[in-house]
């Protein structure tokens, strides 16, 4: 299975760039991992609601471009669905079984996702009602599907 996630803005922190690595490498066992990185746009502090559906619409663009006809795209929204890891762990398998083969993650900027990413989601998933920084949420997501595929595999590490 092919693993493409999408995230906006670069990511600054050495710690969290670690993290990914780590993790990018455990997943590497399981299929092709690629994390596609668009430009993120400047946010005011006091934005309009105008200026933030603006921004949101060309972030949305952007990722949009990157976002291939035959994946399956999770959005990642905090009023999504919640699952609990075992379920996130099905969630997987059945889309393998499924034959959907190229899993499309997409995490929103600092204001969110636009209305368009959101209309090409296929399914809205979130971790919490909590808000997560876009750039922690990475990381979250990366191990949570790394925990899935051990889960799949019926290895200790969820345990
Ligand atoms: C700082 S949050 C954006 C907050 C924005 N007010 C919103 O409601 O989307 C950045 C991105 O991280 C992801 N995110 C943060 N917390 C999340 C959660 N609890 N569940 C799922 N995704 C989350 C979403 O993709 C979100 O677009």
């Amino acid at each position: 299975m092919k693993i493409t996630v999408i995230t906006v803005g670069k990511l600054k922190e050495k710690y969290l760039k670690d993290a990914i690595a780590e993790y990018s490498k455990r997943l590497s066992k399981y299929g092709k991992l690629e994390i596609l990185e668009v430009a993120d746009e400047k946010t005011p502090d006091m934005a309009s609601e105008t200026v933030e559906r603006q921004i949101r619409q060309k972030e949305g663009e952007r990722i949009l471009r990157y976002i291939k006809d035959d994946a399956y795209v999770l959005t990642l929204e905090i009023g999504g669905k919640m699952l609990d890891s075992v379920e996130f762990a099905k969630k997987i398998e059945t889309l393998g079984v499924q034959g959907k083969s190229h899993l499309t993650f997409v995490i929103g900027g600092s204001i969110g996702l636009g209305e368009e990413v959101l209309k090409r989601s296929d399914y809205a998933l979130s971790f919490s009602k909590m808000t997560f920084p876009h750039q922690l949420m990475r990381v979250i997501l990366l191990e949570q599907i790394y925990r899935g595929y051990r889960i799949i595999e019926g290895a200790p590490y969820h345990k």
